[in-house]
């Protein structure tokens, strides 16, 4: 893992970007793309570049299930409003939420990952050590499955919508499995709130009760990190 510490998020978010950017020049096409407050920042750039993905695929790491893609706490409207709108891809792929069959969602996305193996994957990462929405607990093992979420997830989500009870219980993710077949992965923790899990995701052993120390075992991760994420890193 290439840990980076930078004096601010924007900091770190300039180099996410730095890293996209040159990620691409080298001929990535297939983008995996995270949700969430950490990498609105990076969307922001992009948008502001003069990048173009007009021949690149983006693939996104989960949804809600429930939700439908004009809704605006849906994972899929997030992507139109912060980046798709303004960045058109040659493609863009995310589970259905809405999917009447979980089963067949599931395999419709692991095809998907299947055709469009992943160049480069943004992460985020939850205050319990979840990516994506692999809760503590999840099988390294495992591909795009439909999950519960965890208590502390939902309680940590429920600041984007009215009150606890609107807060779907379950989302479509891609799994541990599928997330380390990409080639590189640049993952983003801003703020104190994360600093546990990035101590844990870094420093503690690789265990599923942190899915995000499964990154320990992947060959080209790039962790970018403020000040506060890094605050309880023993150096
Ligand atoms: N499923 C998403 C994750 O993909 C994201 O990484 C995490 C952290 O979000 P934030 O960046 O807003 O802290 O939250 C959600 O639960």
């Amino acid at each position: 893992m290439d840990i980076k510490i930078f004096q601010s998020a924007q900091e770190a978010t300039e180099e996410a970007f730095r890293l996209l950017a040159a990620a691409k020049e080298d001929g990535a096409t297939t983008f995996g793309l995270a949700t969430g407050s950490s990498p609105e920042g990076l969307y922001e750039l992009l948008r502001a570049s003069d990048l173009d993905f007009t021949d690149a695929y983006a693939l996104n790491l989960d949804e809600y299930r429930g939700l439908p893609a004009d809704h605006e706490q849906s994972y899929a409207y997030f992507m139109q409003d912060k980046l798709f709108k303004a960045k058109p891809f040659k493609e863009t792929f995310i589970p259905n939420g809405m999917a009447e069959d979980p089963e067949e969602e599931v395999a419709r996305y692991d095809q998907v990952i299947k055709n469009h193996p992943i160049d480069f994957q943004i992460l985020g990462i939850g205050p319990n050590g979840h990516i994506g929405f692999n809760e503590p607990g999840t099988s390294f093992e495992v591909t795009t499955h439909l999950t519960d979420l965890a208590p502390a997830t939902i309680q940590a989500n429920q600041r984007f919508f009215e009150s606890e009870a609107d807060v779907p219980k379950q989302a479509y993710t891609m799994g541990i499995a599928s997330i380390l077949n990409s080639k590189q992965i640049v993952l983003m923790a801003f703020g104190e709130a994360k600093a546990q899990a990035v101590k844990g995701m870094i420093e503690g052993s690789v265990t599923e009760a942190l899915p995000a120390s499964v990154l320990q075992t992947h060959e080209n991760v790039t962790v970018l990190l403020d000040q506060d994420s890094a605050s309880l890193l023993s150096h």
